[in-house]
């Protein structure tokens, strides 16, 4: 086990519906990094964040954090609590856009003012304090996404998952979440993200794994990723990384 991986993955087999439709022998996340993970419709990208972020426990093999075996019979909440992720539509509870940023430090029974400082502090770096007494049902695609990256990044998670972001966004919010993403995470953090996005993948991505029918078609650095290799063959939306 290398000090440089914090999740590894062993012999992964995810069976849906009689069906494998994941298969993957090794693979890890590198310690704060970027690790991107793309593919196309169907590949399994989806299916193998949800693993790795342990929403889903319901798979064979194993899985490792910091070189300590994941025991899937524990809810793990004290190390799911290390995680967050960022969903492709972002799913937020009913109340204001405080309410919504300030309820991951609530469960951790963080000071209220603490909680003030600290949600005023991220809503304007994500440009969104003027919205923080609005009802987050009312907000267009572009704030509800801001306002859930808000959340997400408030209690300086360890590992940040995010699964396809920008995809439903305008181009506007896509320009805003790539120029202000990178500056959003800390050095501290790991970044697990699945995109199809070439512009995200060229500016932000150490490390690159390619997923096809489940299983792992190639995972390496991306210094050594040659874009040109991945054209005709591949499905769309892989050849829009070309
Ligand atoms: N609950 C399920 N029951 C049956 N099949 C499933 C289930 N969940 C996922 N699958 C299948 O597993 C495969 C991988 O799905 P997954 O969502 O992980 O792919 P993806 O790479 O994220 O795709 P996309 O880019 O379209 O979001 C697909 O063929 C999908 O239909």
């Amino acid at each position: 086990m290398q000090a440089d991986k914090i999740i590894e993955v062993r012999n992964i087999k995810k069976i849906c519906s009689e069906k494998l439709i994941l298969d993957i022998n090794q693979f890890a996340v590198f310690k704060n990094k970027f690790n991107f993970i793309i593919g196309g419709n169907g590949s399994g990208k989806t299916s193998l964040l949800n693993i790795l972020s342990l929403i889903d426990q319901d798979y064979q093999g194993e899985l490792y954090y910091r070189g300590q075996k994941i025991n899937r019979d524990e809810q793990n909440l004290k190390l799911r609590r290390k995680f967050s992720v960022i969903w492709q539509d972002p799913y937020l509870y009913r109340g204001s856009v405080f309410y919504n940023i300030a309820l991951p430090l609530k469960l951790r029974d963080i000071n209220q003012n603490i909680i003030v400082r600290k949600v005023k502090a991220m809503a304007s770096r994500l440009e969104i304090e003027n919205l923080l007494e609005q009802s987050a049902h009312t907000l267009s695609g572009g704030e509800k996404q801001k306002t859930s990256i808000a959340r997400a990044l408030i209690t300086d998670p360890e590992i940040l998952f995010v699964d396809e972001a920008t995809t439903n966004l305008d181009e506007e919010s896509i320009r805003f979440f790539n120029s202000h993403f990178a500056d959003l995470v800390t050095e501290e953090m790991t970044v697990v993200m699945v995109s199809h996005d070439r512009r995200q993948i060229k500016e932000l991505a150490d490390q690159i794994t390619l997923l096809k029918a489940g299983e792992i078609e190639l995972t390496q650095k991306i210094d050594n990723f040659k874009f040109e290799n991945f054209g005709a063959g591949i499905a769309v939306p892989v050849a829009e990384l070309v």
